[in-house]
C-alpha cells in the first residue's frame, strides 16, 4: 500500500532509515495528473530499486506570471490510487508553504536555460533546479527518473547533479506516446476535439525530419524547414519553437555531426505542447 507523506521531516526520516538499512531508493518527481508517461518512469523506479518514491508537487517557482499555475490539473486522490495500483511505496505530497517558507535566495541556471524552453519561459529552469535540489535532499534517491519529453530539463538536471555533487544516477526515459504518436502530457486534456486530432502533426513532423536525416540530410536549417512546413500544412496550432540543437550541450548547430535534438513547441487555444526527437550521427563513432 502506498504511504502518503506530507511533511519534509517525515519523508527525510523515512528515507534516511531505509538507506541505513541498505535499501536503494528510486525516485520520480512529478507535478501530478499522472498518466502512462509518469507510470512508465515509476515502473522503472520500482523494478530497479528496493523502494520507490513519487512526489506530486505543482511547483509555483517554475511557472511564469502568465502561465497556468492556478489551472494546472490537480487530482491527488486519482494519482494516489494509480500509485497504489502500481505498487509504489511512497507518495511525497508536500505543501508549497512548507517547501517555500520564505525564498531568501534563488538559483540561476544561466547559459543552459537561456535557449529553447528556458528562453520561452524565463525563470522556469531556475524554479525546476531549486525544487529538484530540494526534493533530492529530502528523498535521497539512488536513482532519479526523468522523461526525455522534457529533454532540456533532463540535460540541466544532469548538469546540476554533477555541479551540486548529488550522489545519485539520473536515468532518462524515452517519450511515451498515445497510439497515434502524440506525446502523453497532463496538458493534453486542454485540447479541443479538433486540436487533439491535429496535434499528431507534432510527432509526424519530427518523423519527416528523421526520415530526411536517415537519408543523409545533415543541414540543420533544412531539417528545421521540413518540420515547420509539415506543421504549417497539418495544424492550425501556432508554431512557438522549432530548433535543432546539440544534445546534451544545448548549443545551436549548422551541420550535424554528433548528437542533436529537434525541439518543437506548438500553442493551441488552452495548451502549449512540446515534443522532440534525438538524432545521432553514427558515422563518426
Ligand atoms: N509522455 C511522456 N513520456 C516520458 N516521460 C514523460 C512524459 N510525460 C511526462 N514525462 C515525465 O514525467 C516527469 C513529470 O512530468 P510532468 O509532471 O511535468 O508531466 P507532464 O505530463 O509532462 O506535464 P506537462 O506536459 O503538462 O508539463 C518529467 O520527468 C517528464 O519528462
Ligand atoms: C521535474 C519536475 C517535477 C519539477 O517540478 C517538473 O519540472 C516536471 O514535472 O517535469
Ligand atoms: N514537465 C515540465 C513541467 C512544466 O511544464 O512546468
Amino acid at each position: 500500500m502506498t504511504k502518503r507523506i506530507t511533511t519534509i521531516k517525515e519523508m527525510q526520516e523515512i528515507t534516511t532509515t531505509l538507506k541505513l538499512k541498505g535499501n536503494t531508493i528510486g525516485f520520480v518527481p512529478t507535478m501530478g495528473a499522472l498518466h502512462d508517461g509518469h507510470l512508465t518512469l515509476l515502473r522503472r523506479a520500482k523494478s530497479e530499486n528496493d523502494i520507490s518514491v513519487a512526489s506530486v508537487f505543482v511547483n509555483p517557482l517554475q511557472f511564469g506570471p502568465d502561465e497556468d499555475y492556478e489551472d494546472y490539473p490537480r487530482q491527488i486522490e486519482i494519482d494516489e490510487q494509480l500509485l497504489i495500483d502500481n505498487g509504489i511505496d511512497y507518495l511525497f505530497y508536500p505543501s508549497a508553504e512548507e517547501m517555500y517558507p520564505t525564498v531568501p535566495m534563488t538559483i540561476h541556471v544561466g547559459e543552459m536555460a537561456s535557449v529553447l524552453e528556458g528562453a520561452k519561459r524565463p525563470g522556469h529552469f531556475d524554479g525546476v533546479v531549486m525544487v529538484v535540489n530540494k526534493l533530492f535532499n529530502i528523498v535521497q534517491p539512488d536513482r532519479a527518473y526523468f522523461g526525455k519529453k522534457d529533454a532540456q530539463q533532463l540535460a540541466i538536471i544532469e548538469a546540476m547533479v554533477k555541479l551540486f555533487n548529488h550522489n545519485l544516477e539520473v536515468i532518462g526515459i524515452d517519450i511515451v506516446r498515445e497510439n497515434d504518436g502524440l506525446a502523453k502530457s497532463s496538458r493534453n486534456v486542454y485540447l479541443t476535439e479538433d486540436e487533439r486530432l491535429e496535434a499528431v502533426a507534432l510527432f509526424e513532423s519530427l518523423k519527416e525530419a528523421n526520415k530526411a536525416f536517415q537519408n543523409g540530410e545533415r543541414n540543420a536549417e533544412k531539417l528545421q524547414s521540413i518540420v515547420i512546413n509539415y506543421l504549417i500544412e497539418h495544424t492550425k496550432g501556432k508554431i512557438d519553437e522549432v530548433a535543432v540543437y546539440a544534445y546534451p550541450e544545448l548549443k545551436p548547430v549548422d551541420t550535424i555531426t554528433g548528437q542533436v535534438f529537434i525541439s518543437i513547441a506548438v500553442k493551441y487555444s488552452k495548451a502549449r505542447l512540446i515534443d522532440n526527437i534525438i538524432l545521432k550521427d553514427e558515422r563518426n563513432d
